[in-house]
């Protein structure tokens, strides 16, 4: 196979893979295909280490990032040394980072920008015609493109040559150049973004150029010759590099085994469309139960509600992170109790007999317990019932420490708080709140008869008698970040923004609740349904162990959130970021809104995460597209700027089959309540901003706000919605915690992201207010 090598130079951006995908869609002539091998900036602690594999490329490609060049290894990793003379004739594009340390090595000076662009789209006019020398042969004289940075090149020598600018408030900015005398090009903008303008012809113009400027220099008959010398090593050199970034995928299914037809007890009942019916019907159930329920539906969102009934018979998971430990239990096993559970926990040497005492701890860290989840699913899926979201299945929490880059580092002796709890049901409750079905399902055709009875008696002309408000007379102790952390903290998040290290922070507050008197849970559900309705709402109470509930030990969630995360089948994903919010008030229209919300700043905004889902995606897949394009969304008390991406399954180039439970991993946590570029932001705000801000809840950590709550079916159904707009509790409702936030860009101000905040946290704080 004659293979077209391209080595790609990441440097931890969010943009790597559009930029790869975007390189592996090109044909390169005279090549059968094009492999991308992706490197990290720092994989190589030297460049010497990278040197002696160079020759194996046809090309470079040094993608954009957070840092600045001029801080040189700390920042941009081998980058810079790449740009060196002795290199001259490797064919290189740098891309945004890449471009500004291509021309730092020509003595070009790498400034901040007066007026920094982040997601933003501008005309790009190139300086003269171009000739089929140039990476730009066939362009218009001018064309739009996405920008994304806080730096720039300016005061250049003739070393560079500029091939493009675009102005603005900064003046004339450079935006394209090549290095004279060397095969080296690079661009300024990000010709990948998905609003970009013939980014592929610049990639094709690109991988052309350099297969000529290959053929000139003779690199490409040293090459033929390494290949003939040994195809073998030559190979081995390629797959040790690729395996700097390679993921493997979670699990590997043989579609054979697959259970075609496994028959499960499914009763269909024809139900009335009254939308609050799932809430009078888990009312009537006394049992212990989840609801994912829909108090709004709107755009093939919210039409379906859940009501999951844990048994004896239900698998519990759960995973502390900070102790790298996952426990393994049945719900409300009468062997285990809360203080067993605990000193098991904690001990260094922890009995582990399942078969006695009923818990089984695997010492494990969160990358493993993806593993032990797919294990445990592996040979429990089905073909059948596909229409039905929920047949039963693993259903439950995720916090945001269970993502990528953050951790949970709090001491467990202090707080020993659940990182993601799961629980196998068997049996539950489905419906339809569109076509006005219901269905009963049971695994184990053991559905409780009782609770057949509630569904067959229940009188739903009857009005629910729950609270429109909390009982008068309870206070609350309140406790939130004061408006000189807040500030504080907004400031911070502009500097690391100035100085070119992230391109947009999702700040987010944390506001504590303690309720003079003990509120049940379910009532304060009932209670806040009503005042903020929500396509994903949801009620968790985790009584898994006997006395749970006896000593306040249980995780609560309350959720009314607008927010998918992500949905898939065996077909595709999808996910459905929001970003940009417009309070909703007297003189507020949707017009209005709509107007607001596609100005730069709420645009920009939008822009970012969506490129940023779209690598999410990209990393495992390689065919990805954008469904809906910034819809404006209209809620109880906001307006919503929601962009929807979806990923096709299949066999990919590497060889490998990715399935949802493999985006599910990478794709956490949460674009939108991270940020861009996601690790380094991530990490700026649990090591540098919220440690501080919050530290009065959990010390910092975000724990269950801004982590996920959803499904995985045994039909490989699953659906996830991010833990916004909610209250959660480690202690059965004794206190409540409030998280809320909004992503901060260079065009925020901090009363504008004050409010904001605010206005989030009423959607959930107002049930106590
Ligand atoms: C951070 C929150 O919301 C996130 C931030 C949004 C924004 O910045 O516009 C919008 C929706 C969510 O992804 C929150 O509700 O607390
Ligand atoms: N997107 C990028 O590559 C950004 C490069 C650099 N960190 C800047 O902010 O200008």
């Amino acid at each position: 196979m004659n293979q077209f090598h391209v080595l790609f130079i990441d440097s931890y951006d969010s943009f790597t893979y559009n930029v790869v995908r975007l390189i592996e869609q090109q044909i390169a002539k005279g090549y059968s295909s094009i492999h991308v091998t992706i490197i990290h900036n720092n994989s190589f602690n030297d460049i010497n280490e990278l040197d002696n594999y160079l020759k194996y490329f046809d090309c470079i490609v040094i993608g954009p990032g957070p840092g600045n060049p001029m801080n040189g290894l700390d920042d941009v990793g081998i980058i810079n040394s790449l740009f060196d003379e002795k290199y001259k004739e490797i064919p290189m594009l740098g891309i945004c980072l890449g471009f500004q340390a291509m021309c730092l090595s020509q003595d070009a000076q790498v400034k901040e920008l007066d007026a920094i662009k982040h997601g933003q789209i501008y005309n790009i006019k190139l300086t003269g015609p171009q000739n089929s020398n140039s990476i730009f042969a066939g362009y218009p004289s001018n064309f739009n493109s996405t920008r994304y940075h806080s730096l720039h090149v300016s005061g250049w020598n003739d070393a560079i040559e500029p091939l493009a600018f675009t102005s603005d408030e900064n003046g004339e900015v450079l935006m394209a150049a090549k290095i004279k005398n060397k095969n080296w090009f690079g661009v300024q903008y990000h010709p990948e973004s998905c609003c970009s303008e013939l980014g592929n012809v610049l990639i094709d113009n690109f991988l052309r150029l350099a297969n000529e400027m290959n053929i000139e220099s003779g690199r490409i008959t040293l090459k033929k010759s390494l290949r003939q010398d040994s195809e073998l090593e030559f190979n081995n050199v390629i797959k040790y590099l690729d395996k700097c970034t390679s993921i493997a995928p979670l699990y590997h299914i043989d579609e054979k085994d697959i259970a075609s037809d496994n028959p499960i007890y499914l009763e269909e009942f024809s139900i009335s469309q009254d939308p609050n019916y799932s809430l009078k019907l888990c009312d009537a159930i006394n049992e212990s139960k989840f609801l994912m329920a829909s108090s709004s539906i709107s755009q093939n969102r919210g039409e379906w509600s859940i009501i999951a009934l844990p048994n004896s018979d239900s698998t519990v998971f759960t995973h502390y992170d900070q102790l790298h430990k996952t426990t393994i239990h049945k719900w409300q096993d009468p062997r285990l109790n809360t203080a067993t559970m605990k000193e098991s926990l904690l001990s260094l040497d922890a009995i582990n007999h399942p078969e006695t005492n009923g818990l089984e701890i695997v010492n494990e860290d969160k990358s493993h317990f993806w593993i032990t989840l797919s294990h445990f699913m592996k040979d429990k899926f089905v073909k059948n019932n596909q229409d039905i979201p929920f047949i039963g299945g693993l259903i439950g929490i995720l916090g945001y420490e269970m993502g990528n880059y953050v951790s949970n580092d709090l001491n467990p002796s202090d707080i020993l708080i659940p990182d993601a709890k799961l629980v196998f049901i068997e049996n539950s409750i489905v419906i339809n709140h569109c076509s006005g079905r219901l269905y009963v399902i049971s695994l184990s055709h053991n559905f409780p008869k009782h609770i057949l009875k509630v569904i067959k008696n229940l009188d739903i002309a009857k009005e629910l008698e729950w609270p429109k408000t909390l009982p008068k007379g309870t206070t609350f102790d309140i406790q939130m970040p004061s408006k000189d952390d807040y500030s504080d903290a907004f400031n911070k998040c502009q500097e690391y923004i100035h100085r070119g290290d992230s391109y947009e922070i999702c700040l987010t507050t944390q506001t504590k609740i303690i309720p003079s008197i003990y509120l049940e849970p379910w009532k304060i559900f009932q209670t806040l349904i009503q005042q903020n309705p929500a396509p994903f709402s949801s009620y968790f109470e985790f009584n898994d162990l006997v006395d749970s509930s006896e000593n306040n030990s249980s995780l609560c969630l309350i959720s009314t959130s607008p927010e998918r995360f992500l949905k898939w089948n065996n077909e595709f994903c999808e996910l459905r970021p929001i970003k940009g919010t417009v309070k909703k008030g007297k003189k507020m229209t949707t017009e209005k809104a709509t107007e607001i919300l596609k100005t730069p700043k709420e645009f920009g905004e939008n822009l970012m995460i969506l490129d940023l889902i779209r690598n999410d995606l990209y990393e495992l897949l390689s065919q990805v597209k954008v469904d809906e394009f910034m819809s404006v969304e209209e809620y109880k008390t906001v307006y919503q700027l929601v962009s929807v991406i979806k990923g096709f399954f299949g066999k990919e180039r590497n060889g490998n089959s990715y399935y949802g439970l493999d985006v599910f991993r990478h794709s956490l946590p949460a674009g939108s309540m991270t940020g861009a570029p996601k690790k380094i932001t991530v990490e700026i705000l649990q090591n540098e901003i919220e440690k501080t801000l919050n530290k009065h809840v959990n010390g910092g950590v975000r724990g269950v706000y801004s982590g996920v709550t959803g499904y995985w079916s045994i039909n490989n159904n699953s659906d996830w919605s991010v833990n916004i707009r909610c209250m959660y509790s480690y202690n059965r409702g004794q206190t409540w915690k409030i998280g809320a936030g909004g992503a901060i860009t260079v065009l925020s101000t901090l009363e504008g992201e004050r409010e904001e905040m605010f206005t989030k946290l009423e959607s959930a704080l107002q049930v106590f207010m």
